[in-house]
């Protein structure tokens, strides 16, 4: 795998405010990124700076092997979408994707027309005029239709409704097998694009706390509910991140892959066993319970 985007001790300081801290991150050709994290995290921050819409404090980026900073080469093979994209005042939902064509030279017209279509969008109402999921949706319409070797989509359906966010899912996916490239999707909606995603970055207060492929990353915790006394049994010498008793009955999420011998016991037990959701594993590391177990940040 090629790697496009490399960051070097990357760190972005605002008054007294270390916005990114020494991140070391690598991107890699052709695969599904996840970049997450609680609010003011960083991840806003560092995708300005892989963009060079930002200046580092300190640190070297190297996209596509160069500096990205007024480097055209490397601008217009990447595409930026964010939520709160300016437009002209006379700009029309057509001007948008007319500018975009000639911006990006992987633009395909007729597959911004079909997602045109598909999220019914008024080609000629102003851009001003837009309700909010409306403009969201132009955003992820040039996002898609760009087809940009490097394509980020930071918080990109404010306003967008369930049918429209889960049209943006199936359109990527299926894009994406056909054209592959590096896609980084920021977001707080974790359970929906979990299923999406081939690699996970966790940034928190600045740095990175998570770097893993997904795959890796859904066995790592799991969820064990039953009779808490059996439950305590089971337990033992095991990492628990999480526990909630309920009455008689408790619920424990363990970090480690269990062995056969704890499934086996489990089920004598009567105890039943469920994958941790993304979304909650990200919730223990980032409440900072976990942030610095053994064998969870790296
Ligand atoms: N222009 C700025 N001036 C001062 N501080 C800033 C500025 N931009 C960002 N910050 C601070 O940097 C930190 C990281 O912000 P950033 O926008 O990168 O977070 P984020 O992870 O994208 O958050 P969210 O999920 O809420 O969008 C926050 O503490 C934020 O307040």
């Amino acid at each position: 795998m090629n790697t496009i985007v490399e960051l070097t001790g990357l760190t972005k300081t605002y008054g007294k405010t270390k916005a990114v801290d020494a991140v070391n991150l690598k991107l890699e050709e052709g695969k599904i990124y996840g970049l997450l994290g609680r609010n003011g995290a960083g991840k806003t921050t560092i995708m300005h700076m892989i963009t060079a819409q930002m200046f580092p404090t300190e640190g070297k980026i190297r996209v596509f092997g160069e500096e990205p900073y007024e480097n055209a080469g490397v601008l217009n093979r990447i595409c930026f979408i964010k939520e709160s994209q300016k437009y002209p005042d006379t700009f029309r939902v057509a001007d948008v994707l007319n500018v975009a064509k000639l911006f990006y030279p992987n633009w395909d017209a007729a597959f911004a027309n079909q997602l045109v279509e598909e999220f019914r969008l008024p080609l000629k109402r102003k851009m001003k005029k837009l309700s909010r999921g409306m403009l969201s949706s132009v955003g992820i319409i040039v996002g898609l239709a760009s087809r940009a070797p490097l394509t980020f989509f930071d918080e990109p359906y404010l306003g967008l409704d369930a049918v429209a966010r889960s049209l943006f899912y199936n359109r990527l996916l299926e894009d994406y097998a056909e054209h592959p490239r590096t896609i980084v999707l920021s977001t707080h909606l974790i359970d929906e694009v979990s299923q999406m995603l081939e690699h996970v970055i966790v940034v928190d207060k600045g740095r990175v706390l998570l770097d893993e492929e997904a795959d890796a990353l859904r066995g790592r915790a799991s969820t064990i509910v039953g009779s808490l006394q059996k439950l305590e049994l089971l337990l033992e010498g095991k990492e628990v991140i999480h526990r909630e008793p309920l009455g008689s009955l408790g619920t424990a999420t363990v970090l480690g892959e269990l062995s056969e011998r704890d499934r086996r016991r489990a089920a004598e037990f009567g105890l039943e066993i469920t994958p941790v959701s993304l979304q909650q594993m990200i919730v223990y590391m980032t409440n900072a319970k976990v942030g610095q177990e053994k064998g969870v940040s790296k």
